[in-house]
C-alpha cells in the first residue's frame, strides 16, 4: 500500500504487517525479510516517519518476545510504542498462498497458508489489543480476499480469509466498548510483483477479462479503502467487509460475456 493523505493521519501511529505504507502518519512495517523491509523504508521515508520491524507473524515467539521494560509484549508492538509513543492503527496486510488443487495440498502447505493468513492475523491482533488497544482504543483492518464464492484452486487461503472475516465480526463486537473498530478489506485482483511471480502462467492477463471493469486494481485503490476505514469518517463502521474489486466478486462466467476491453 502506498497512499499519502497529508493531514488526515498527522500525529497518529500505525503498525502494518506485510510491507509498505505511506499513509501520512508514523508507521512501523513488519515482515520477515529485513532486506526488503529496509528497501521499503528507504522508498517510503519521504512520505512519513517509517521504521522496519522484522517479525514472522506465524511465530508466537516472534510476536510475543520478552522485554524487561514492557514485560511480555510483542516485539513489533513494543518497538512501535518505544519509537513513536503511541499506537492507533493495526493493518493486517501480511499474507499469501500458492495455487493448488485441494487434493494436491500437503499438510505442510496447508499449515503454512493457514498459519500465515489466519493464525498470524490472530496473534498480531490479540497482542496489539492486550498491549495497547484494550486501554486506548484503536482501529484494526484485516486484508482478506475475494473468497465469497469459495476459492477454487486456492481453497486453503479461501478458508483462512473467510475465518478472518468472521474474526473481524467477533472482534468488532467484543471490543467495541473499548473504543476499538475492526473492519476488513477484500481486494479483487490487484497487480503485485509477488503475485505475478507466484503463478506458472500470466494470472493477471487471464484475470483481466473476468473483471467487469476490464482492468486490474491498483495498490493505491486498496489503500484508499484502508485509509477511509482507518479515518474518523468511518467512525460508525464496525465489523464490515469492504470489497475493493470493481464488482469482480459479483460476476460469474455464467452471466452474459462482458463486452469490450479497456487498457490495464
Ligand atoms: C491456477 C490458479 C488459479 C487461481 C486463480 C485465481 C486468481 C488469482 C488471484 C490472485 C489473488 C492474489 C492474491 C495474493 O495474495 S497475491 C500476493 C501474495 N503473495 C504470495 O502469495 C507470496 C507467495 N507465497 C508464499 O509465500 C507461500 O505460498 C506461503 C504463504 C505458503 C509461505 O510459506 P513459507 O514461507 O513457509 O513457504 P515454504 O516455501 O516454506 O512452503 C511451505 C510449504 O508450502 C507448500 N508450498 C509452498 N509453495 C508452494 C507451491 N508454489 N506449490 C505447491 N506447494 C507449495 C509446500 O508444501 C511447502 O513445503 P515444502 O517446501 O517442504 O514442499
Ligand atoms: N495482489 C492481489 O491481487 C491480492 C492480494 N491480497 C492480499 O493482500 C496482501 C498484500 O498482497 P500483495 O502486496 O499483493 O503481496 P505481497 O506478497 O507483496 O505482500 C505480502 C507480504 O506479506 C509478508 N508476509 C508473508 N508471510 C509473512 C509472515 N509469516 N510474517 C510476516 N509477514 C509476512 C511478505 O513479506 P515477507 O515475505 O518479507 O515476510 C510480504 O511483504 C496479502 O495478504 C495478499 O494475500 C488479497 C487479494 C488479492
Amino acid at each position: 500500500m502506498s497512499v499519502f493523505r497529508p493531514g488526515l493521519f498527522t500525529g497518529r501511529v500505525a503498525l502494518v504487517t506485510g510491507g509498505g505504507s505511506g499513509i501520512g502518519c508514523q508507521v512501523s512495517i513488519a515482515s520477515r525479510n529485513l532486506e526488503r523491509l529496509d528497501k521499503a523504508v528507504e522508498e517510503l521515508r519521504p512520505r512519513g516517519d517509517i521504521q522496519a520491524v522484522q517479525c514472522n507473524i506465524r511465530n508466537e515467539e516472534d510476536v510475543r518476545s520478552y522485554d524487561w521494560l514492557f514485560m511480555w509484549t510483542s516485539a513489533a508492538v513494543t518497538s512501535t510504542l518505544k519509537t513513536f509513543g503511541r499506537l492507533d492503527y493495526l493493518v493486517n496486510n501480511g499474507g499469501g498462498q500458492f495455487p493448488a488443487l485441494s487434493e494436491d495440498i500437503t499438510l505442510k502447505g496447508w499449515k503454512a497458508v493457514i498459519e500465515t493468513n489466519l493464525t498470524g492475523t490472530f496473534l498480531m491482533t490479540r497482542e496489539v489489543y492486550r498491549q495497547h488497544f484494550e486501554e486506548h482504543g484503536g482501529v484494526v483492518i484485516n486484508i482478506v480476499a475475494d473468497m465469497f464464492r469459495g476459492f477454487p484452486m486456492m481453497s486453503h487461503t479461501g478458508a483462512a480469509r473467510a475465518a478472518v472475516e468472521n474474526l473481524t465480526k467477533s472482534w468488532a463486537t467484543e471490543w467495541a466498548e473499548n473504543g476499538v473498530r475492526v473492519n476488513a478489506v477484500a481486494p479483487g485482483i490487484v497487480f503485485s510483483p509477488s503475485a505475478r511471480d507466484n503463478y506458472s502462467f500470466d494470472v493477471f492477463s487471464e484475470a483481466r477479462s473476468e473483471i467487469p471493469a476490464k482492468r486490474l486494481g491498483t495498490p493505491e485503490e486498496v489503500s484508499s479503502a484502508v485509509c477511509f476505514l482507518l479515518s474518523p469518517g468511518a467512525s460508525f463502521i464496525n465489523g464490515a467487509t469492504l470489497r475493493v474489486d470493481a464488482g469482480g466478486s459479483l460476476y460469474s462466467k455464467l452471466m452474459k460475456v462482458i463486452p469490450g476491453s479497456k487498457p490495464p
